[in-house]
């Protein structure tokens, strides 16, 4: 296909919506700005700025006797709590709505939850708050009259995080894609995270790869026409990332420590890791109305 034929395929293709002054920022852990935090989770962005990482926020130790634990868990049984779905190949441990609704998410919650708990157990509460800032974040919503805490089905409550290592597909660890749509099947059953006004990822790097492995964001928030061009209309992934390469992007290298809040409603995916493995853990924050923000993963 010649050049031209290829931009303007990509031009019917892609629609949505994009930042003005898209881009990211960073700060040290002794100079971080509340108030970036706040908007990137109540509004999607700080001033275009959809990603704002936090560098050397957790402590090294700690995320190094995560990894292990990770490392040792994961080979004593076969990968982990997520089987290959179809979708993404990684070692987990944790539980994922990705294509579950409230009912079969909570399900999963329960069955992998010991999991959790015992990969956990090798950070007593100091730094399970210094990798995972629920005080934090709940003293800082408190300030506004708003509440944040999991997101809750029936009785049961979502999980604080997912572990993963994402395993490359020979194209990147992990592919383009936006966590949006999968809400969808939250939708089916009523499961509150369906009212999320906009989907933050918030992650902490536990392990950095020594090569590659950069989180790439696009200045692309894919509206429901371009989902259902893909094919992606109730899971948002994945996206062709050669089809992406004339949209305006950013690249960031973790490293172990690190956290990084993320609009996750642009498309966003890892680059292949060249050198070494990656580990990262996460949940999805969103806002439900004016007075509840809540967390999944
Ligand atoms: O592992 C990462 O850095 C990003 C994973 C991701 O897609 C997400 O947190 O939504
Ligand atoms: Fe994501």
């Amino acid at each position: 296909m010649s050049e031209l034929l290829a931009e303007k395929q990509q031009k019917m293709v892609l629609s949505g919506s994009v930042k003005k002054g898209f881009s990211y920022l960073d700060t040290q852990s002794d100079n971080v700005d509340f108030n970036i935090i706040k908007n990137i989770i109540l509004h999607g962005h700080h001033q275009g700025n959809v990603l704002y990482i936090i560098r050397d926020f957790a402590n090294k130790k700690i995320c190094q006797d995560v990894a292990e634990k990770f490392n040792q868990m994961v080979n004593r049984n076969g990968g982990g709590n997520r089987a290959d779905d179809g979708f993404v190949l990684t070692n987990q441990i944790g539980a994922t709505q990705f294509s579950r609704n409230g009912e079969e998410y909570m399900a999963e919650v329960n069955r992998v939850n010991g999991s959790v708990a015992e990969l956990m157990s090798v950070a007593d509460s100091y730094a399970t708050e210094s990798l995972f800032l629920n005080r934090t974040l709940e003293d800082l919503f408190l300030d506004e009259g708003i509440h944040f805490g999991p997101a809750r089905y029936k009785n049961s409550y979502a999980s604080f995080a997912t572990f993963r290592r994402w395993l490359d597909n020979g194209v990147m660890s992990l592919m383009p894609h936006e966590d949006r749509a999968q809400l969808k099947f939250a939708q089916q059953d009523n499961f509150e995270i369906s009212d999320a006004m906009t989907v933050t990822a918030f992650n902490v790097c536990l392990e950095a790869a020594q090569g590659g492995g950069e989180l790439k964001m696009w200045n692309l928030d894919p509206d429901e026409p371009c989902r259902a061009r893909f094919g992606v209309t109730d899971t948002g992934y994945p996206y062709p990332p050669h089809l992406l390469q004339g949209v305006e992007s950013l690249s960031v290298r973790l490293n172990a420590g690190d956290i990084y809040f993320m609009n996750a409603c642009h498309l966003h995916g890892v680059s292949s890791v060249s050198e070494g493995s990656r580990l990262t853990a996460g949940r999805f924050i969103g806002r439900l109305n004016n007075s509840k923000v809540v967390y999944w993963t």
